[in-house]
């Protein structure tokens, strides 16, 4: 099966802020959405999924749940954490696929090669998401609520080896149903563009437990050190940032606003800091850019954890 056809069948893999969202936006689009999930969430996702979103507008979707892929779909998003990837994959066995494309839309960098190694090259295409999206906890009985609190819903899919004709076909779909979805040509830009913005965001914000709003006023000098370290990081690794288009954008953000990471932090849950700030430091470490703000506070961030 190729992703061409007008509605492509599309599996999600971890039905959390990010993927209970697409699910939630493809499926009241009319696409077929099956949600692969552990027992208890395939049991609450039967329920339906709830949006409350200031874009999208407040509704209910129906989608199909199953705790494993079973059969050939179109696309398969996969949206869990990096801390539960590896588990996570078990419920997509790689001959279940087809000929589907596998989408990731996990922060970090490093992902995709896992990803490539399981499924083949061809396979894979690399999505960031910018949306600012969560799952609110519920009892264990459906239907699952997002709340979607920002008013973007951005993705760049990366085309890379995966086929582009398909790459596109998702896109469209992901646009129809109200995401701002487009094709870009760099997985790499990709990447470290959402990296760039994301990890002095998440870093900041966990170590000091404050929202956007207070970092960027009470913790100022070191987010503009963090910012330039990271652009420098970003550059060596062939994306070029610049760190006052960065500064420029959290100052443009409501200063409520919370990172994922912070998110867990709050909750006790584990932390992407190994797949955000640990790859940022191998990043670093790799081209000989100095990082000192950002180990520390990967330091300070893994001590507080502990
Ligand atoms: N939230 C956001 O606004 C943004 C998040 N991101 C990135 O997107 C990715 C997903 O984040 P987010 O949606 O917030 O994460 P969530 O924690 O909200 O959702 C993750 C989902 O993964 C599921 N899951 C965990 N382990 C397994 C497993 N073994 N098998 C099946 N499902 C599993 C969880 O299911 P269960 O409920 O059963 O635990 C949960 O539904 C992260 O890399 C994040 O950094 C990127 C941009 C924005
Ligand atoms: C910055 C944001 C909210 C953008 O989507 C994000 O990716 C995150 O907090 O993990």
């Amino acid at each position: 099966m190729t992703l061409t056809t007008s509605r492509p069948t599309v599996a999600i893999l971890g039905a959390g802020g990010v993927g209970g969202l697409l699910a939630a936006l493809l499926s009241r689009s009319g696409h077929r959405v099956v949600c692969l999930a552990r027992e208890a969430t395939a049991d609450a996702l039967r329920g339906g999924i709830e949006v409350r979103s200031r874009r999208f507008g407040d509704f209910r979707a129906v989608v199909e749940a199953d705790t494993e892929l079973r059969e050939p779909v179109d696309a398969c998003l996969i949206t869990v954490k990096h801390t539960t990837l590896d588990a996570a994959l078990t419920r997509v066995p790689p001959a279940a696929l087809g000929d589907a494309l596998v989408v990731p839309f996990l922060n970090g960098v490093e992902h995709p090669a896992t990803l490539r190694a399981r499924y083949g090259a061809d396979r894979v295409a690399a999505a960031a998401i910018r949306v600012e999206s969560t799952r609110l906890p519920s009892a264990g009985t459906g239907p699952v609520v997002i709340e979607h609190g920002s008013p973007f819903a951005e993705i760049d899919l990366a085309a890379g080896t995966a086929d582009r004709a398909g790459l596109e076909a998702l896109a469209k779909a992901l646009s129809e149903a109200g995401a701002t979805a487009r094709v870009v040509p760099d997985e790499t830009r990709a990447l470290w563009e959402k990296m760039s913005f994301l990890a002095p965001f998440a870093l900041l914000t966990t170590r000091y437990g404050l929202p956007l709003g207070e970092v960027r006023t009470r913790h100022r000098e070191e987010l503009e050190g963090l910012v330039a370290e990271t652009a420098a990081v970003s550059r060596a690794c062939g994306c070029p940032v610049d760190p006052a288009a960065a500064l420029a954008r959290y100052d443009a953000f409501p200063p409520e606003t919370k990172s994922s990471m912070q998110r867990d932090a709050e909750a006790g849950r584990p932390l992407e800091l190994d797949a955000i700030g640990g790859a940022l430091l191998r990043a670093a470490d790799r081209h000989g850019v100095p990082a000192p703000v950002a180990a520390r506070l990967v330091r300070e961030i893994a001590a507080a954890g502990q």
